[in-house]
């Protein structure tokens, strides 16, 4: 063990920081350049992004999970420093953990493409660092490129940001420019980490993951004190106390060591059985000396978005609830519950953090467990007022109270801030408007770019909202949102009928003035997305009990069979596997069956259906 002299001389040596930047600027290849420079990984170790380690993170090329290495830095001062550098998620779903990384650092390193400049996440990114204090190195990347214009960045930064930018490194983290003057600066600019280490333990969690064969692991940043293995810990929301089996650091190969002191960055296990006991932001403190106060900023994530699955084969509902179970037991804001849908059978309300989140772990439900979902469309949660002056609030719009009693009606809104070039305000503007949102401010950033600020309902960024603004500003636009919280709306539940029954898990929740337009375009996608069966199938769309929309899906003119009739049978067994290949994603409802797609429609409303 160090005594304290020895602990405040490493200490004043720890330089603890992030890589923060908009998506695709650089951050994970500034990563592994710094990995290399400083000899944490060989060439061949290299050969894979290492910080982005699962590997849907990989394929969809985001930071999904967070992580932490240490790394010896010998610097022009002749003096042997240890960084720590944080690794944060890249998308908007995940804000509070890059919040909350970016809190267990000192500095940040901002990487601004030397090409794109500034963009929305640049910004969203920045706020956050300089909400938690950080010293901001700026980084202007990709000067390689020859569309890069490093001096307009360099300004821009200036003006929009407010940073100076004199001392701008200009580096190509692909070409291996400018990476010793990254660590340099971060030497001399990032502060040392201050706190007392004979002070008792005050760690924070920013990250923590389930391992089968340790338990949890809990990220931590010591800010106060020191904690060592076979010490009694409590967390500070709940507490509830364990005790440490084992700290390390990674290298980033595991390195296991006695004891974690102020300033260090390290993981953390103690026979803890539940990622819900280790939430990130919340405080580990001695169990026998415990700090008076947590750290400040610790906050419980709630889902922002609800859908259920269903698996297609309903005797696949047990399979799907220890799925569930495994994907919780590493992801803390993974929630689900039971739910039966009278239409889809047994299956689970589930919510995420975001439409991203909700992906993923479809993604890896129907990957790594092998179980083929229907899910229905997300949806936001909304308040109602009851006319008996009581609450409740509705994930599944299918359980919206009958009209007379609902007093009205609240919906989760989000400030949203879109960059584009000025040629496409217009664009943008119109697809704002027409996604219920209120004007708010309009910020020209240079000659070229201008950030349009809107309050719109969050269930409107939900149904594809990005890809229309992608679409129509030509993939220009860049786009970040925060809550800001619940507006009432004058909403209504939709209804849709197949052959005139009702079915639930196709309803949803809509504003009066757009539910005449809305059910007469999913009343026509319907129809194009729910084969023809033996008999006609009236599609109809209802608010109460008012059809305001119908269409009609024909009836199958012949059975496929009968077409080779006769005809050679393997040709015949051909077709047959084709009808079942197509089946898959079916859901027999009543005497309809309905595909995958139709409950989504509701998704892609203002786009022409395909066939
Ligand atoms: N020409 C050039 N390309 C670069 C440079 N740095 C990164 N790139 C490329 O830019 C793309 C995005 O780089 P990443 O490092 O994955 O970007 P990122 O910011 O980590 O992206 P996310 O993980 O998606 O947030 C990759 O194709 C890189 O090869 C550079 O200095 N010059």
């Amino acid at each position: 063990m160090m005594n304290r002299e020895e602990k405040l001389d490493r200490q004043r040596r720890i330089r603890n920081f992030s890589i923060i930047a908009h998506i695709d600027h650089g951050k994970s290849t500034l990563a592994d350049r710094i990995l290399e420079k400083t000899h944490a990984l060989s060439e061949r170790e290299m050969k894979d992004q290492l910080l982005d380690s699962m590997e849907l993170e990989r394929e969809r090329g985001i930071t999904i999970k967070l992580n932490a290495v240490r790394l010896n830095y010998k610097a022009n001062d002749g003096e042997e420093y240890i960084f720590h550098l944080i690794d944060t998620p890249g998308h908007v779903d995940f804000t509070y953990e890059v919040s909350r990384s970016l809190a267990a650092c000192e500095g940040a390193v901002l990487v601004v493409d030397a090409a794109q400049g500034v963009e929305a996440q640049t910004l969203a990114n920045v706020y956050l660092a300089l909400d938690n204090n950080l010293e901001i190195i700026p980084v202007i990347n990709k000067i390689d490129l020859p569309s890069a214009d490093p001096e307009r960045v360099q300004q821009e930064i200036e003006d929009v940001i407010g940073l100076d930018a004199s001392e701008a490194v200009l580096a190509s983290a692909k070409a291996g420019i400018g990476i010793e003057d990254i660590l340099e600066q971060v030497v001399e600019k990032v502060p040392a980490p201050e706190g007392d280490p004979d002070a008792p333990l005050k760690a924070l969690i920013f990250d923590s993951l389930y391992d089968s064969y340790r338990g949890v692991i809990a990220y931590i940043r010591v800010m106060e004190g020191s904690v060592k293995v076979g010490d009694k810990i409590k967390l500070m929301s709940t507490g509830k106390e364990f005790e440490v089996t084992a700290l390390g650091v990674s290298t980033p190969k595991p390195l296991y060591i006695d004891e974690l002191t102020v300033g260090d960055v390290g993981f953390l296990t103690a026979s803890i059985k539940n990622v819900k006991d280790t939430r990130v932001g919340d405080t580990i403190t001695s169990a026998e000396n415990p700090a008076k106060e947590a750290l400040p900023g610790y906050r419980r994530m709630n889902p922002m978005v609800y859908c259920g699955l269903y698996p297609v084969d309903s005797a696949k509902f047990n399979d799907l609830r220890d799925a569930l179970e495994k994907l919780e037991l590493n992801d803390s804001s993974l929630q689900y519950e039971p739910e039966t849908s009278q239409a889809l059978g047994f299956g689970f309300r589930c919510g995420f953090l975001g439409l991203l989140h909700m992906e993923i772990i479809q993604e890896r439900l129907e990957r790594e467990f092998n179980i083929e979902l229907i899910t229905t469309a997300p949806s936001v949660i909304y308040k109602t007022k009851l006319t008996d002056g009581s609450e409740v609030t509705v994930d599944n719009p299918a359980n919206l109270p009958e009209p007379q009693k609902i007093e009205y009606i609240e919906e989760p809104y989000v400030r949203a801030s879109i960059m584009v070039p000025n040629d496409y305000v217009g664009a943008v503007m119109e697809i704002a408007q027409a996604k219920r949102g209120n004007f708010i401010d309009m910020q020209y950033l240079d000659d070229i770019r201008v950030n349009v600020i809107y309050e719109i309902p969050l269930s409107e960024i939900v149904y594809d909202f990005f890809d229309q603004l992608k679409s129509s500003t030509k993939g220009y636009a860049s786009f970040d949102y925060e809550l800001i919280g619940y507006k009432q709306s004058n909403l209504v539940k939709m209804d849709i009928l197949l052959n005139g029954e009702k079915v639930d898990a196709l309803s949803f929740i809509v504003h009066r003035d757009f539910a005449y337009e809305r059910g007469k375009t999913i009343v026509e996608r319907l129809k194009e997305l729910i084969p023809r069966q033996q008999f006609e199938v009236p599609v109809q769309a209802a608010v109460g009990q008012k059809i305001i929309a119908r269409s009609n899906i024909k009836a199958l003119r012949k059975n496929v069979l009968s077409k080779c009739y006769g005809g050679d049978i393997s040709r015949k067994r051909k077709l047959l596997e084709k009808q079942k290949e197509g089946k898959k994603r079916m859901k027999q409802v009543g005497s309809v069956e309905i595909p995958q797609e139709a409950f989504m429609a509701v998704l892609k409303m203002d786009e022409t259906p395909k066939k």
